[in-house]
């Protein structure tokens, strides 16, 4: 295997994706918050409860939260623990017994629920198509309801397909068991957003897919929060993925229980007792590499030519720059083939030379995916994309292992701090803390 490029730099700039150094109270932390666009509305759940007939103790019991607008809140905990019928009762799928849900201030049990679920885009496990319709049918149904022109509901398919990244004129007359899983769910997530809707509910959408194309999808969809920011409730039963996507985790015990709701960095810094701990499991250094992305480490750079250049200049480049290893690009600069010296002796053109790129990372992936990147090619170091699949350099062993190693240094130094000052939350950078209705400090 070749071990492209060596040596490192490591310069995370922020904790959990925000570009730049994480800014003190009062600095920068209002103009990152009033880059981002918003187009959610607040959720409120006021006392819920769950009472499923013939079940002694309800299955929900008084949940209590506000969920932010624009923010992604994913529900994590056990299985049964109550998180998939308290994310159903904010659309009504399931009617809570009592308490209150106010969706942007409305009351949602005042709403008809048919009314209600057109206004919340719904993903689900194994995208939740419908088998007989077409992929363009499936998209635009929710348009469709709400009395959309069929040319408008035609233009929409076509963007939000191009949202998720199928191509529309390939896969808008397909039928759902002609696409891939991973596609599927990319088609569900389309289909949810359709008609615009302020909130979207995502019922362990990526469950059903293999670990690679999961890591994809989750790094497409803080892309298109990124442009979106909508309100996302995401249930997972994985702590891994609520670390990666959420911008505050809410872990539930038993009978939905808020055992803490709060940033991922304030969450892995400071469990709140014993049992999230336990579910945090004891990889916490490595859960840390999810608050950090790709774009967020300095990458490295070896010696590039496009496929049309003449490989000398790719031969003379390695020599000055003393790398065993260059790239080949296309014309868009998308990485395209590894090449050492040997591969160039003799060739008169770089189309069609070298070792297959293999894994690659994008600028959007997390560290922790970067490292199963790099284990899974047992190479030293991988390629890094960015959006349009353009490349941007390399990432390495050094830097994750650099990273690691100062992670650990910075999460020591909080925990001493916090025994000292009280202040809890090694994620304050970007958010307080809120608990509301979890157990009081
Ligand atoms: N329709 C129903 N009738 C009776 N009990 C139900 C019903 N749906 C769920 N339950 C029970 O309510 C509790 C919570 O279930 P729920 O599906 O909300 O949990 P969950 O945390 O989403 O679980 P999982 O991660 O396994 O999907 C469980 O004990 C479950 O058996």
């Amino acid at each position: 295997m070749p071990d492209h490029a060596r040596g490192s730099s490591t310069a995370p700039r922020n904790a959990h994706g925000e570009a730049g150094p994480a800014p003190a109270a009062g600095q920068g932390a209002a103009t990152t918050t009033e880059a981002r666009r918003v187009s959610g509305v607040e959720i409120v759940l006021e006392e819920v409860t769950k009472r499923y007939p013939g079940s002694k103790t309800p299955a929900v019991d008084r949940v209590s939260m506000t969920i932010p607008a624009g923010e992604i809140v994913v529900f994590v905990g056990p299985s049964g623990c109550g998180k998939t019928t308290t994310m159903r009762m904010i659309n009504r799928l399931i009617e809570p017994t009592s308490g209150k849900i106010t969706i942007a201030g409305r009351d949602a049990l005042s709403i008809k629920p048919d009314r209600l679920r057109r206004g919340i885009g719904y993903s689900i496990q194994q995208s939740g198509l419908f088998p007989h319709m077409t992929i363009a049918q499936n998209v635009g149904m929710v348009p469709g309801l709400v009395g959309w022109k069929k040319k408008r509901i035609a233009e929409r398919v076509d963007e939000m397909l191009d949202l998720v990244g199928l191509e529309p004129d390939m896969y808008r007359e397909r039928y759902p068991r002609q696409l891939s899983g991973g596609q599927q769910q990319r088609v569900g997530v389309a289909r949810a957003l359709a008609a615009d809707p302020p909130v979207l509910l995502m019922d362990e959408p990526f469950g059903a897919v293999d670990p690679i194309t999961r890591g994809l999808l989750q790094d497409e969809l803080l892309r298109l929060q990124s442009e979106l920011g909508k309100t996302i409730v995401f249930v997972t039963h994985d702590f891994a993925e609520a670390v990666k996507l959420g911008d505050r985790i809410a872990v539930l015990g038993g009978q939905s229980k808020i055992l803490q709701y709060d940033t991922p960095e304030a969450i892995l810094a400071n469990p709140a007792d014993d049992t999230v701990a336990g579910f945090i499991g004891s990889g916490a250094s490595l859960q840390q590499l999810t608050l950090l992305r790709v774009r967020d480490v300095e990458l490295e750079h070896c010696p590039t030519a496009h496929e049309s250049d003449p490989p000398d200049q790719l031969r003379t480049a390695l020599g000055t720059r003393r790398r065993n290893w260059g790239l080949v690009l296309d014309a868009r600069n998308r990485p395209v083939a590894w090449v050492n010296r040997r591969h160039l002796d003799g060739v008169t053109s770089l189309r069609g030379i070298g070792d297959p790129i293999g894994e690659v990372v994008s600028t959007q992936s997390t560290l922790q995916d970067a490292l199963e990147a790099l284990l899974a090619a047992a190479s030293a170091s991988t390629v890094v994309t960015g959006s349009r699949g353009q490349h941007e350099g390399l990432i390495n062993i050094d830097t994750l292992i650099q990273t690691v190693r100062m992670l650990r240094e910075e999460y020591s130094d909080d925990d001493e701090d916090a025994g000292d000052e009280d202040d809890s939350s090694a994620g304050a950078s970007r958010t307080p803390p809120t608990v509301i209705g979890g157990e009081p400090e």
